[in-house]
């Protein structure tokens, strides 16, 4: 099965070389052909360039996208898409008055959607979770990272871990699955947190590891969650299982969660609201992108992510979307990329940088995604008919997307 576009009135992210993330001020530089083609073979990008050097190619679809963009579909790297019910009572709380703290305090939060998750069945669970993911697609997401962390026991983690292992089997997208090992303390362990360090470690990680579903692991770390000396203990179990680090750091409060993180060489330090000059300092020629989510702070008001600060000091940095009934009910990578201009004052070149290659880096999967190159992946939106790409965070909560080419197939 192949694919030919032509008269695209510009073809956005296009690198020759393999191009493997962004960083700094070259996040400003979005390399674009106006007037292009683009032909794709199976599931590899094959050809493009410019309409004035196009020769026929023979394809089983051709697409005129006269007036419309063309771009890599958009990389989330942090998402908790697999998760049970909703959490539309807390919402309502929250327009009450009531802080994030405070509803988690009161059995609301991550124990409220582990207890939903717990009671529902495996099936049940996957099919509430590809509908979502579904939608994710439609609206332009080929490659997305899904965190477990709503299972709290090992049997429940489990669960999740087959279920995300059966989303990639059966969904066109590319998967990431992300053990969040150490999401909230249960209930019972509340008095002996330390008892659950121990089950994490001793049990929860080798039992996941054993699955071989995964290569990274992940811990809330935070004030009333886990604690620097608690995150370590969980990196260092999950490092004797090759799991990399991917962590939930600096959402509320500055813990030296990014240090760590770095130290155990991360891949990504995601959260970042609260963000100082030694965390700056810390990422510094470090291989650990930072990942911004503008969803989160806009959905439960809390600050955003100072991105200006991260880039300006010369370092990368991916969007995403942090999708999760709790505090960002919202898969919608256009808004993020919106957020990402109008809240985190990116331009929108760096926008779509941080949402396609830089965050195809922030799931390992950079080499074969995230850019219009030879012999990556044939994972594309085709935009509705716009003057130029800045339209697509312009025109916020719009959808901006006419098709999309997920793994070289046409949806
Ligand atoms: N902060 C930790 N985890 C999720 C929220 C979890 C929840 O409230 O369900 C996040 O990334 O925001
Ligand atoms: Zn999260």
């Amino acid at each position: 099965m192949s694919i030919l576009i032509t008269n695209i009135k510009q073809l956005l992210q296009v690198h020759d070389s393999n191009v493997t993330i962004v960083k700094g001020d070259a996040m400003k530089n979005l390399p674009i052909i106006e007037n292009a083609y683009v032909y794709i073979d199976h599931d590899t990008i094959i050809e493009y360039g410019k309409m004035e050097d196009y020769r026929p190619i023979e394809a089983d679809t051709v697409i005129d996208a006269t007036g419309k963009i063309v771009l890599p579909s958009w990389c989330d790297s942090h998402t908790h898409v697999v998760y049970a019910g909703d959490r539309t009572s807390e919402f309502v709380d929250r327009i009450n008055g009531l802080s994030y703290a405070e509803i988690a305090n009161k059995g609301g939060g991550i124990l409220n959607s582990a207890k939903k998750l717990q009671d529902t069945s495996e099936d049940d669970l996957f099919e509430q979770s590809i509908k979502r993911l579904n939608e994710l697609i439609a609206m332009g997401s080929g490659a997305v990272e899904i965190k477990t962390g709503y299972g709290l026991t090992t049997e429940a983690e489990l669960k999740m871990l087959r279920v995300i292992k059966r989303i990639k089997q059966e969904s066109l997208a590319k998967i990431i699955p992300t053990l969040l090992a150490a999401h909230a303390i249960p209930e019972e362990f509340k008095s002996k947190k330390q008892d659950y360090i121990k089950y994490i470690t001793e049990e929860l990680i080798p039992q996941a590891a054993k699955l071989n579903i995964t290569h990274y692991v992940d811990v809330f770390c935070e004030e009333g969650y886990f604690d620097i000396k608690d995150t370590e203990a969980i990196l260092e179990a999950g490092k004797k299982y090759n799991l990399r680090p991917k962590i939930h750091v600096n959402q509320f409060n500055i813990l030296g969660g990014i240090a760590l993180g770095v130290k155990h060489n991360a891949l990504s330090v995601d959260h970042l609201e609260e963000l100082n000059d030694d965390d700056i300092e810390a990422l510094k020629g470090s291989d650990t992108i930072s990942v911004a989510l503008p969803g989160c702070s806009y959905f439960i008001s809390i600050p955003y992510t100072p991105a200006r600060k991260i880039i300006d000091a010369g370092l990368p940095l991916a969007i995403a979307t942090d999708y999760n009934p709790g505090t960002a009910p919202s898969g919608n990578m256009n808004f993020v990329v919106s957020a990402a201009c109008v809240k985190l004052k990116l331009t929108p070149e760096e926008a779509i940088n941080a949402a396609t290659i830089n965050g195809a880096y922030a799931m390992g999967i950079s080499n074969m995604y995230g850019s219009i190159t030879r012999g990556k992946k044939a994972n594309l939106i085709i935009t509705k008919p716009m003057n130029h790409y800045s339209e697509i965070p312009y025109a916020f909560a719009h959808n901006p997307i006419e098709q999309v080419i997920i793994n070289g197939q046409l949806l």
